[in-house]
């Protein structure tokens, strides 16, 4: 088992693991963004972290920025990074790399998902949260 990730599932040494980086994103108040996957894609109706796969040849942390203008329209500062989630679902395996940012100057627009909302940290878990952001949920409610 690997000690530098966490592991929420089974992982088959032979899976292709897809690198996956996501912001939890905090405003003035201390409450976090949260993302409603749309209809039509992988998880539809879940709620997730903004983020997305990370492009060949691209940094991490330039696949958020790029993430937060496509989705969200918006620019964001990255504060720092949490540790990353290896889950494996039915169709695939992702390691998913959560940023903790605070918001630029602009209010996040939803471009691509069914909705957004800002929450309390402490209210994550009563989401229908994608799987692999439990984890990440109950880091942010360990720390708060
Ligand atoms: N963006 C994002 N994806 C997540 C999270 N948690 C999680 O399991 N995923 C999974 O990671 C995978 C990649 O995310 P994505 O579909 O948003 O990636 P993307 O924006 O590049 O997709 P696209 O190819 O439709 O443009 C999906 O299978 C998604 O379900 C999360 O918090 N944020």
């Amino acid at each position: 088992m690997p000690t530098d990730s966490r592991m929420s599932a089974e992982i088959s040494s032979e899976a292709r693991i897809m690198e996956v980086v996501c912001a939890v994103l905090f405003d003035q108040q201390g409450k976090v963004l949260v993302c409603q996957r749309p209809e039509g894609k992988m998880l539809a109706g879940k709620w997730e972290f903004p983020g997305g796969k990370v492009d060949a040849g691209e940094s991490f942390e330039e696949a958020l920025h790029r993430e937060m203008h496509e989705e969200l329209d918006c620019e964001v500062l990255i504060r720092r990074k949490l540790s990353p989630v290896l889950h494996a679902y039915e169709s695939l395996t992702i390691r998913l790399h959560p940023f903790v940012c605070s918001l630029g100057e602009d209010l996040p627009r939803a471009l691509e998902h069914a909705a957004i909302s800002w929450v309390e940290s402490s209210e994550l878990n009563n989401l229908d949260l994608a799987c692999a952001d439990r984890e990440i949920a109950n880091e942010l409610l360990l720390s708060s």
